[in-house]
This record gives C-alpha cells, sequence and structure tokens, in this order.
C-alpha cells in the first residue's frame, strides 16, 4: 500500500476557531474516498491547505512521500471547486486551454467526449451558464486532468439528480481505466455510499472516523429492545449513541457482528438493521463520539 497524501499533526486557527485540530490524515494511492462532515468541520479549510491556498500554523504535508516545503504546491495534482464564476468573459475552452496547462496527464480527447456527455457547448461564455452547468466546469477539469491526486470541494452543489448521477457514473468509469487518488468533500452522504472506496468523517477540525466503505457496511447497526438486554448485548462493542424509550433502548453501534451476536440478539428479542452511511454519520455526530 503506497500513500499518496499524509497529512500530520496540522492546525489551522482563525483567531478563536480552530478549523483544522492536529489533523492526521493518511491517503492511499488509486483509493477513492469521500470526505463527510457537517458545515464548519474543516472540510474546505483541509482541502485549501493541501492545495496550497492557504498555510497551515503547524503540521505537515507529504505527497507521494515527499513532504511539502513553506508555499510549496503539490505535483501533479487538480483541486476543483466553484471558482468560476470569477471568469464570466471567459469561454468554457479557454478556461480548459488554460487549465491543461498545469496537468501533464490533460487528455483533449476525453475533455471532448465530457463536453458531450454534460451538455456543454465549449465556446459559450462561462457567464451564459447556468450555475449548476458552471460547476460542472470544474468536475470537467478534474476528470480531464488525471491527475494522480485530485481533491473537489462539493462537486456535486447546484447539478440537478440527473447531472450528479452522471458525474459519478463518469468519474468511476474513467477511475476503473485510469486509477488515481480521488478526495471527494460532499453533504450528499447516501449518494457518495456507491461511489466512494473509503470514508473520512471531519468534526471540529479532527478525523472522527477513517473506514473502508465495506467495513462501514458490515459494522454500523441499530440496535433496539428491552433495555437490559440492549445494555447486555452492547457491552465490549463502540456505542456510537444510545436513546431510552419507554422500556426499552436504541443503540448505534459501530462493531462486526458474529454469529453468536445474532443468535444472542434472537434470543434476547433484539432487533438489528443495518444503517446506512447518512444514518451513520448522525448518530456518530449526535453521539460526539
Ligand atoms: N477565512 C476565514 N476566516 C475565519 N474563519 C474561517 C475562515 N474560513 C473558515 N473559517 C472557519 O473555520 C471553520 C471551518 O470552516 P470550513 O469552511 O473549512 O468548513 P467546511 O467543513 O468546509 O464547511 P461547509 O460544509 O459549510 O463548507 C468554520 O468554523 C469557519 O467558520
Amino acid at each position: 500500500m503506497s500513500i499518496a497524501l499524509a497529512c500530520g499533526n496540522l492546525t489551522k486557527t482563525y483567531g478563536p476557531t480552530c478549523a483544522l485540530r492536529n489533523l492526521d490524515l493518511q491517503l492511499e494511492e488509486n483509493v477513492i474516498y469521500g470526505l463527510l462532515g457537517r458545515n464548519g468541520a474543516g472540510k474546505t479549510t483541509l482541502l485549501n491547505t493541501i492545495a496550497g491556498g492557504i498555510k497551515a500554523d503547524s503540521g505537515t504535508i507529504e505527497v507521494s512521500g515527499k513532504r511539502l516545503g513553506k508555499g510549496e504546491l503539490p505535483k501533479d495534482f487538480c483541486y476543483v471547486r466553484d471558482q468560476y464564476r470569477h471568469f464570466g468573459g471567459a469561454r468554457v475552452i479557454e478556461i480548459l486551454q488554460y487549465a491543461a496547462n498545469f496537468h501533464p496527464y490533460w487528455d483533449w480527447t476525453y475533455a471532448h467526449e465530457l463536453f458531450k456527455i454534460f451538455l456543454i457547448e465549449p465556446d459559450k461564455k462561462i457567464r451564459q451558464l447556468s450555475s449548476g452547468t458552471r460547476s460542472l466546469i470544474g468536475n470537467i477539469i478534474g476528470l480531464a486532468s488525471r491527475a494522480p491526486l485530485t481533491l473537489y470541494d462539493e462537486p456535486v452543489l447546484g447539478l440537478d439528480v440527473l447531472m450528479r448521477e452522471r458525474f459519478y457514473r463518469t468519474l468511476m468509469e474513467d477511475y476503473a481505466n485510469h486509477p488515481r487518488t480521488i478526495l471527494l468533500s460532499t453533504h450528499l452522504i447516501d449518494e457518495i455510499a456507491p461511489v466512494a472506496e473509503k470514508i473520512c468523517i471531519l468534526e471540529s477540525g479532527s478525523l472522527l472516523l477513517q473506514d473502508d466503505m465495506e467495513q462501514i457496511r458490515m459494522s454500523a447497526y441499530l440496535i433496539r429492545g428491552n433495555s437490559e438486554a440492549v445494555a447486555l448485548f452492547t457491552t465490549g462493542k463502540r456505542v456510537l449513541y444510545h436513546e431510552a424509550y419507554g422500556r426499552g433502548t436504541l443503540a448505534a453501534i459501530y462493531e462486526k457482528l458474529e454469529d453468536k451476536d445474532m443468535r444472542q440478539a434472537r434470543e434476547q428479542d433484539i432487533s438489528i438493521e443495518s444503517l446506512s452511511l447518512q444514518k451513520l454519520f448522525l448518530y456518530l455526530i449526535e453521539g460526539g463520539l
């Protein structure tokens, strides 16, 4: 396993606000990551810090094993965010021509295919595009750059459901042929679940959870039953959240369940249901764990 990006003890404060708090994060090569966190969790600050737009107060950033010096940008990376509204007078194709200069793996044939997929006329000026269509320009750059490290900040914000689907499908198809490390920050949590292989959840500038989607699917459960039975069942397990109702208790747990757990649940009349990624996120945040 090679590491594409490693952030060590990264801290960034804005006056009294700690946007990143001693953050340690490692991204493996050739993996799609989902970066989740509620408003103000520190996602954009993290992406901006990696991309060199913000200087951390302390900590280190290594890209492909090489520590970035002061003011040094990662090599061959692409940072996609909604910034093209500032280029209203430019044509779409001009923006791409500019972006192509910075990306050694840029693929023009693919870029023209993407115009068709996303129904974009390359000769249109940015100001003539709807805001959703404008945010697709960045996504096209992210895809056509084929950068070994690609960071997307809210790539589907403002896109209709058809274009969101199309973006994720296109990304996965291209990733299958051209694997690279992709970090996607988003609030549309359940939409990222089938796309991301690994998930990072930020809260108050720290990593609350980082795990494989596969592992999450096998570990995130909601347990309901008689309070004493639930207390017994959850002993020694990672409980994210619990809540009493009448004589019963509901508990969100993060634990791989074994056959003996399932047997115990049946015997004690405890119900077990899998949690969606969104529900897991909610219980993690609500539980403050
Ligand atoms: N330029 C700034 N000046 C002061 N505080 C800032 C600045 N940028 C971010 N912050 C604060 O840092 C914290 C993290 O903000 P950040 O934008 O990184 O969060 P986020 O997870 O991207 O949120 P969102 O999902 O709402 O975009 C917040 O408390 C925010 O108010």
